[in-house]
């Protein structure tokens, strides 16, 4: 499998590459040069496989020969091995036809795990082969930071430069990142919003300076690697809910579009989706875009779900390309646009490319907290914000009644106790592996001079 970037002029690259890679040098997001699929019978053999063995199958086309099925099979043994529960990602019934996805069950309680702790041996193993280091510089509103750290701490051959928008996410989430003292991970602080921290982080792969002496990762939802190891829990979901025969639904809450673009991938393989109901807070950029062709990015909101709040989504990058006709060099201009301005009208040709699998809903804090009591109350679930916000939208969507609707539980709700004890009176406990994550000691390094002063701090750092 080769892969192209959504800006037409990067090099085409293998699965290692863009592995690496990350960015596209031009800038764009690297995207596989089709969409491999199934045949229904591939799909109805894949019922109760072990989750690492499904995962493996899932995700060998997008790999081709960059690993064998055997090596493959082995590092998602690995990286699954890891989770508190032996579905890795449990189904888990509401009502009739409500359900929720559990992708809370990895070492950092959020759904970030399922691709990174992947994606951790992927680094490893590929750098190994090119006897190479890598320098990764992420950007995170609360979850990506913890799972990447997670996934590459005390780890040889890489180190990780974590960006995350001080004050703007919860403590929990912020302690998992900073109570990490590997000499390998360095925390900072930045004054501004996840859009900031995100826009220099793409300003570092552009650095002529910087990438003249380092090599620069991803471990953002740029880097192709963590969508693919998405797209499993799609199949891992629709399969017991009578896939590929029966169609399922699924409502994603969605900030950076890398979950629910997840699902549209898993859909050009063949699995039967009906729809994706991408599920916004009042930080909705994509509820416009996708409700009136409108993509333009405003101030980011401080809400009860930090994780979520983006307004300049990196992954829908990706499908107005994969919708829109993949024509590279239209892209580019029309991306240019938007970060000179940060407005962009979709065409006719990527609404209409759309249309048929998303539709969207917006939640304020509200609606999020009546999610939750309602969980509360009819299913006995205690709910994370980020996860209340996609099932607002389960809830409220007309999806056809025959059709089951998934919700992707996407947090642990111990992430966020003072938003749920304030929508439930209930404040739940951390598990006990991470129970004494208040007395750990901290270490990061609070930045404000802007971008300048992070790419000092690299340059500084960077061993
Ligand atoms: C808990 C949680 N839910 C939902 C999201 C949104 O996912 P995505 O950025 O892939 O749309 C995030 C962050 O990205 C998150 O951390
Ligand atoms: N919500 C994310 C934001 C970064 O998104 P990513 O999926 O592109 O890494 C976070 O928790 O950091």
């Amino acid at each position: 499998m080769q892969y192209v970037s959504t800006r037409g002029s990067a090099p085409t690259l293998d699965f290692a590459g863009v592995t690496l890679a990350g960015l596209a040098s031009d800038g764009g997001l690297y995207v596989p040069e089709h969409w491999p699929s199934f045949t229904t019978d591939e799909i109805a053999a894949m019922r109760g496989l072990p989750y690492a063995e499904l995962a493996a199958r899932v995700m060998q086309p997008f790999v081709g020969d960059c690993l064998t099925p055997e090596r493959l099979r082995a590092l998602c043994e690995e990286a699954y091995g890891r989770f508190s529960h032996k579905a890795v990602t449990p189904l888990v019934q509401l009502d009739e036809r409500q359900w929720l996805l559990e992708l809370f069950h990895g070492p950092t309680l959020a759904f970030k795990d399922v691709a990174l702790q992947l994606l951790g041996l992927l680094f490893e193993e590929f750098l190994e082969r090119d006897n190479a280091r890598l320098t990764i510089v992420g950007a995170t509103s609360g979850d990506t930071g913890s799972a990447a750290i997670d996934a590459v701490a005390g780890r040889e051959r890489a180190e990780i430069f974590m960006l995350h928008p001080a004050g703007r996410v919860s403590d929990v989430q912020r302690r998992q990142m900073t109570t990490v003292l590997a000499p390998n991970v360095h925390n900072i602080a930045i004054d501004g919003s996840f859009d900031d921290a995100q826009a220099m982080v793409k300003r570092i792969f552009a650095d002529d300076t910087v990438t003249a002496k380092h090599r620069i990762g991803a471990v953002n939802s740029i880097n192709w690697a963590r969508l693919m190891a998405q797209v499993v829990y799609y199949f891992a979901a629709a399969l017991p809910l009578g896939a590929p025969q029966r169609k399922t639904a699924f409502s994603v809450p969605t900030g950076n579009f890398g979950d629910v673009f997840a699902g549209y991938v898993a859909s050009q393989m063949g699995l039967p989706i009906e729809r994706l109901i991408v599920a916004t807070n009042v930080n909705d950029i994509l509820h416009r875009a996708l409700s009136d062709g409108d993509y333009s990015a405003g101030a980011v909101t401080a809400t009860a779900a930090p994780s979520m709040d983006i307004q300049v989504s990196s992954n829908f990058e990706r499908l107005l390309f994969a919708a829109g006709g993949r024509d590279g060099a239209a892209m580019a201009q029309q991306m240019r646009g938007f970060e000179a301005d940060k407005v962009m009208q979709l065409t006719n040709a990527q609404r209409d490319g759309m249309a048929a699998l998303f539709t969207s809903a917006r939640a304020d804090d509200a609606d999020m907290a009546h999610a939750m009591r309602w969980a509360q109350e009819n299913c006995c679930q205690i709910l994370d914000p980020h996860t209340a916000i996609g099932l607002h939208a389960a809830l409220a969507s007309d999806v056809p009644p025959d059709v089951p609707v998934v919700t992707l539980a996407t947090a642990h709700p111990a992430k966020f106790p003072d938003a749920v004890e304030r929508a439930t009176g209930a404040r739940p406990a951390l598990p006990a592996r991470i129970g004494d994550l208040f007395a750990r000691e901290e270490r990061f390094t609070a930045l404000d001079g802007g971008y300048d002063a992070v790419r000092a701090y690299i340059l500084g750092h960077a061993s």
